[in-house]
């Protein structure tokens, strides 16, 4: 694949042999239904896996549990099998269903219902069910298939017509749970509070079956998650092929310069369709996974080119596949992909979940893909018993990927993060309790599943807006209306913006107000199931975004700008001239503008906006250095305060926090000053800051489990409430997700990977590998690449040197 690339310029960074694995066989347990096991026969699993008995086991027998394992390892079987073997027995047990997307629940349905086992009434209850045949599902299915969504308001609001369901609801199962994160997450985790709570009411007590991609800590993050203790089954016993993985970082391209004239790397899309071609050249059947829908589409048409100049039969063999085909194209792909007719498929993550795709030559990334369980999974789809299968990783022009690739232990020998949640951030819990009291009374002794004194506090709020009443039995709903209705469980409350075709009048979609000055701005490219439109008008009074389908050769990024206040400071910690502090904050933020890029980075435009200021109270992680630091002329004889190190939770490899000494590409020094200190003159000091705080928010999503996208950051030489040089990084939910709170504890490995991504970067003075970042209110100026490396070597040998 690097044939005819000069070896000055490999891409590869680095290559490594991940071996195969045979199959560990089990019984089938004793308590299984013959119909169920002769259909599974049927259906060419002969005899299950351990981990799939073993879980199935700890089901029946009525023990919540969470299993753990790879891509394609049977994780549907281990709450069939219990499932399927009660209802088969004629036992009045009945099973929800729940999973993140809808396809994916259509998918898990099909393949109940294709195993056709008698006394089984498996159907579906979601936003596509018609209105005749929900009646039906209440009154005869017994196993429901759902997602969060409809729960929250079509299941949990009406409990009372369900209620012969929730009598024997005997088991729930939460498919795919590790997607449960962030503010999302949280949400779900009262949501489940809220359905056991139910459930009692009726008189049931249903097991929980979790089914997770490879997580750090299954059991306490599912415990987290349904609020009971469940037990993880993590060996995963199916087989495996062996695989290799390549990382790969696109070379800089000497023609084309971005934003500040800083270099540019060649797009990982435009990288991805050649090494997909050159796959596909091979005849090896493979998979190239892009971040964005429009990428996906790109990548593939850019092999298809590529490959009809070699042979038009061949481009014929690739395709692009996005979310929102029908489960018909689904299956037709799955089945064109296991049959060899197509080669090459590029797609968004919408084949990450719930595919039956597995045992690929190939697989491409292009981009980390926000967390090492999301990356393992797409890189799960490699590898057949028996044959040795590729994976390559292809960095984008951001720092983590840059970091990635220059730290390969990072990637592949770190275990995988726990989803972070927060299931007492009064923001949801707010919304989620004002709904659970709608439902049904909340007594006292049932504070406790809802989080205790911070329900308590909550609610005593909502009885001051006079939406619930206090009596001495409990917490009564005091309206007519359900507020249900009124509740978005995958953002944070309020209107929701609608998304209108300005000519036909059809809603395409929402968008969270507090997003919609950022994702809907008048100019922006709005991108909707892989169709692409332009907002023409964004009425924040009507709550109305109204577009027009266009599909220009351009992206658009806004620029805001963003200023901080320290609201309270919750944890603090001195490091003689360096502190390090966790607290709430006020964000205001105002998008002031557009770029427009071509997919190749270069960057057409900058159109200004006017549009209003938005706030947002959430929780941030900030860090200050004194001038004395900054500046270099004091740092042994700076009075330690006795600090403690912080970073405890160790981080593999990254968390060792050792630094390799900066190569002759690095930074520069500066001479004359103390040891220990920055030695940058004042006026350096804003953008060495400013560069540390971008490097340090793309870095973030290594230890906490967020996208860039859902944090902020805001750097300053003189903040008027910390009264030093403080660097800001925050949560970008109201209340916060638990982001903040992950960057305080790995406070060091955080910063010296951050450190050392910018050190890893052979640019001269800084591009989106390293200091660059797309939504910088500022136009990513002034940025000082050598003086960020200097501000984190300083902050990170006072952490070192004053912790205990
Ligand atoms: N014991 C078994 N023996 C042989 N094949 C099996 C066995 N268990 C499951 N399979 C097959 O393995 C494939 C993957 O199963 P399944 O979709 O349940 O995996 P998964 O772990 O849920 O996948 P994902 O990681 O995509 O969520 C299916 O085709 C299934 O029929």
């Amino acid at each position: 694949m690097t044939a005819g690339i000069p070896s000055r310029e490999n891409p590869v960074t680095h290559v490594a042999d991940l071996p195969g694995r045979a199959a560990g066989h089990a019984e089938w347990p004793s308590w299984a239904d013959p119909a169920v096991v002769a259909a599974l026969r049927d259906c060419g699993v002969a005899a299950p896996w351990a981990h799939q008995a073993e879980a199935a086991s700890h089901a029946y027998e009525g023990r919540h549990v969470v299993v753990s394992t790879g891509t394609a390892s049977g994780k549907s079987l281990a709450y069939q099998l219990p499932v399927l073997s009660r209802l088969a027995a004629g036992e009045k047990a009945n099973a929800l269903y729940l999973s993140p997307t809808k396809a994916l629940g259509a998918d898990q349905l099909r393949s109940v219902s294709s195993l056709d086992v008698p006394g089984v009434r498996a159907a579906s209850f979601d936003g596509d069910t018609p209105m005749a045949e929900r009646d039906w599902v209440r009154a005869h299915a017994n196993w429901v298939f759902t997602n969060p969504d409809m729960l929250h308001r079509g299941i949990l609001s009406a409990h009372g017509r369900w209620a012969s369901f929730f009598r024997r609801l005997s088991c729930v199962v939460v498919d795919e749970c590790h997607s449960y994160r962030g503010v999302f997450g949280s949400h779900v985790a009262l949501l489940l509070r809220r359905l056991r709570r139910v459930a009692e009411h009726y008189g049931a007590s249903p097991v929980f079956v979790l089914a997770s991609a490879t997580t750090a800590s299954p059991a306490s993050f599912a415990s987290r998650l349904t609020g009971v203790p469940c037990v993880a089954v993590t060996e995963d016993a199916s087989p495996r092929g062996a695989r290799t993985v390549a990382l790969w970082e696109p070379p800089l391209l000497e023609e084309l310069t971005g934003e500040n004239g800083a270099p540019v790397r060649r797009s990982a899309g435009a990288e991805t369709s050649r090494i997909l071609a050159d796959l596909v050249l091979e005849g090896a059947r493979s998979l190239a996974f892009i971040r964005s829908r429009r990428g996906a589409e790109l990548a593939a048409l850019g092999a298809r080119r590529i490959l009809s100049e070699v042979d038009p039969a061949l481009a014929e063999t690739v395709a692009a596949y996005r979310s929102g085909y029908l489960p018909e194209e689904r299956r037709a792909l799955e089945a064109a992909l296991l049959s060899g007719r197509l080669l090459g498929v590029a797609t968004t993550n919408a084949l990450e979940l719930g595919v039956d795709i597995a045992g690929l030559d190939a697989v491409v990334l292009a981009g980390y893909p926000g967390t090492l369980a999301s990356f393992w999974q797409q890189a799960g789809r490699a590898g057949r018993s028996g044959d040795s299968a590729l994976v390559v990783f292809v960095a984008r022009d951001d720092p983590l990927d840059t970091y990635l690739v220059h730290h390969p232990a990072a990637l592949l020998e770190r275990p995988v993060e726990t989803a972070v949640l927060d299931p007492a951030n009064p923001y949801v819990l707010a919304p989620q309790l004002a709904c659970a009291v709608a439902e049904l009374p909340l007594t006292l002794s049932e504070l406790e599943v809802f989080g205790g004194a911070a329900a308590l506090e909550v609610l005593a709020e909502l009885a001051e807006q006079k939406l619930l009443r206090r009596r001495s039995s409990g917490w009564y709903w005091t309206s007519r209306d359900r507020p249900h209705a009124e509740v978005g469980i995958r953002g944070t409350g309020g209107e929701q913006i609608a998304v209108v075709e300005a000519d036909s009048g059809r809603m395409l979609g929402t968008v969270d107000p507090g997003s919609a000055c950022f994702a809907v701005h008048p100019g922006a490219v709005y991108l909707h199931q892989g169709s692409s439109y332009v907002v023409d008008e964004l009425d924040l009074e009507t709550g109305l975004a109204l577009v027009h389908a266009e599909n220009p050769d351009w992206t658009t990024t806004p620029r805001e700008i963003v200023d901080i206040s320290v609201l309270s400071t919750q944890e603090k910690q001195d490091f003689g001239g360096v502190s390090v502090c966790l607290g709430e904050v006020a964000v205001t933020s105002q998008v002031v503008g557009y770029l427009r890029r071509r997919p190749s980075g270069e960057v057409l435009d900058h159109t200004p906006l006017d549009l209003p200021e938005q706030s947002l109270r959430t929780r941030a992680v900030w860090y200050t250095v004194s001038a004395e630091l900054l500046g270099g002329t004091a740092v042994d004889g700076v009075a330690g305060t006795g600090g403690h190190r912080v970073g405890t939770e160790s981080a593999g490899p990254v968390g060792t926090g050792e630094e390799t000494p900066a190569s002759g590409r690095g930074p520069a020094r500066e001479g004359g000053r103390t040891p220990g200190g920055a030695g940058l003159v004042p006026a350096r000091v804003p953008g060495a800051l400013h560069a540390a705080e971008h490097a340090a928010i793309g870095l973030l999503p290594l230890f906490a489990t967020c996208d860039r996208w859902d944090i902020g950051g805001v750097s300053t030489a003189w903040h008027d409430d910390t009264g030093e040089a403080t660097v800001f990084v925050h949560d970008g939910h109201p209340g916060g997700a638990g982001f903040a709170e992950r960057g305080y504890a790995a406070i060091v490995p955080w910063l010296a990977a951050t450190r050392e991504a910018i050190v890893s970067c052979e640019c001269p003075t800084g591009c989106p590998s390293c200091v660059q970042s797309p939504k910088c209110g500022n136009g990513n100026d002034p940025l000082d690449k050598a003086g960020a490396v200097a501000v984190l070597e300083t902050v990170l040998g006072a952490l070192r040197q004053h912790g205990s």
